[in-house]
């Protein structure tokens, strides 16, 4: 019954409390770190910027000598060159990114400034602390650079560069077998007999688990029998952090993945009020979580996005925020008909006047995957409401569903 099934939310919920953090950590040069979670916290050994230094090109001077017609220029200063003390009564030529010499405390840029023979002449008159970047302004020594648990992105690589790091600790990305159950399925590329269909599932579930930055590790079709899915998911435990499968989740006896996962492990969960992507089952043999996708292609594409990712995350060492940015957007269509199920339509987010609404694809079938090419996000039908051209309800662009 339909009234019976656990809500997303729950779901959700259940899947994140049960992610364990599974790599282990490594050190990755900066290089090669974009995207992986930090496992330790970095702390900085130096300064930066480590002195006193100029934002613009200039003339350093004390501003005690603001008041003197002209002054005479002592020294010439460029970045990466390490100044003497300003004379006192003079200015310093200086450009930006260099140490302001000791003595000086305030930089006159130079289209305020004329040289005349030797000396410098200001047309507007100089205050105490003007362009100078403190020493420390960005990160002071000893300081925290990052939490633990964050996704590297390219300026936290630019931060940790700055502090002088030449490498990170983070987690090694998960490894993911991905599985597809089914007698029907063929392998793009090989004829088809009849009653067979080409195995769609395998290539987008490896493609969206390598978008995520994980690391698939492919299996071989996993044939309709107890005994072949029950071999194949002990296998897959041995050789991934986690295992996906599509396909066989459901209640008809040649659905064998909730009896190989109980006869192996336990299962956990199975079934939620999701559309598509009701029969869908998570479960683990040994420590090794299982995510058991219906076979509906575009029930594998939202149950990924939706479900599998945020914990996938977790499971990564991610912390903080692990589910995607939703947007409130007005509705294009009505929907008649209150639904048990919280429902995900695939849509595309459409410009009218100035204004933003969601167009539902033509067909939400959970067997056809052209409307998930034609849309670029997911809406969120509520479960057991109505709704009306103009409603708001909230919009997953893919975009913050596979890298936000
Ligand atoms: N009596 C009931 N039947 C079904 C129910 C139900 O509650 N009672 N639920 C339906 C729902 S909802 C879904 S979703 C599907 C899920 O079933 P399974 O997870 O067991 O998946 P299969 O039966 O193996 O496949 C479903 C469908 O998808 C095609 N498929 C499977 N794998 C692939 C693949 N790798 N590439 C492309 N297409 C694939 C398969 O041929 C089927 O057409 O169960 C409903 N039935
Ligand atoms: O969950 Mo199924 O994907 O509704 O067809």
């Amino acid at each position: 019954m339909a009234d019976s099934l656990m809500n997303v939310d729950d779901a959700l919920g259940q899947l994140l409390k049960a992610a364990r953090v599974l790599p282990e950590a490594t050190a990755r040069p900066l290089g090669k770190a974009l995207g992986n979670i930090l496992a330790e916290t970095p702390v900085a050994a130096v300064t930066v910027p480590p002195a006193d230094n100029s934002a613009v090109d200039g003339y350093a001077l004390n501003s005690r000598d603001a008041s003197q017609p002209s002054l005479p220029v002592s020294q010439r200063i460029a970045a990466g060159q390490d100044p003497l003390p300003l004379e006192p009564g003079t200015a310093a030529r200086i450009f930006t990114g260099a140490a302001v010499p000791e003595g000086a405390d305030t930089v006159m840029m130079q289209e305020n400034a004329t040289l005349e023979g030797e000396e410098v002449v200001f047309s507007r008159t100089p205050e105490a602390n003007q362009n100078i970047r403190p020493a420390g302004q960005d990160i002071q020594a000893g300081e925290t650079l990052i939490e633990a648990g964050t996704r590297l992105e390219p300026w936290h690589l630019g931060l940790l560069a700055s502090a002088g790091l030449p490498q990170v600790r983070v987690y090694r990305p998960l490894r993911i077998a991905v599985l597809s159950s089914g007698d029907e399925l063929v392998t793009p590329g090989q004829p088809l007999a009849p009653g067979q269909i080409y195995n769609s599932n395998q290539t987008m579930l490896q493609s969206l688990v390598s978008a995520a930055g994980w690391e698939p590790v492919p299996f071989e079709t996993v044939a309709d029998t107890f005994d072949a899915t029950r071999n194949a998911l002990q296998r897959a435990s041995e050789e991934a952090d986690v295992i996906i499968t599509t396909g066989g989740v459901s209640v008809g006896e040649e659905d064998h993945i909730r009896d190989a996962i109980q006869s192996l492990g336990q299962l956990n969960l199975w079934r939620m009020a999701i559309k598509p992507g009701k029969p869908l089952a998570f479960g683990h043999i040994g420590d090794t979580p299982i995510l058991g996708l219906p076979g509906n292609p575009a029930a594998v594409l939202v149950t990924f996005l939706m479900l599998g990712r945020p914990f996938l995350r977790c499971c990564q060492g991610e912390s903080g925020l692990t589910t995607p940015a939703a947007y409130a957007l007005p509705l294009g269509f009505a929907v008649p008909r209150a639904q048990s199920r919280r429902e995900y339509q695939r849509v595309r987010c459409r410009q009218l006047e100035g204004r933003q609404w969601l167009e539902a694809a033509s067909n939400q079938s959970s067997g056809v995957l052209s409307t998930a090419c034609w849309s670029d996000g997911l809406a969120v039908i509520p479960e057991n409401e109505t709704l009306a051209v103009g409603d708001t309800v909230l919009y997953y662009p893919f975009s913050s569903l596979l890298y936000g």
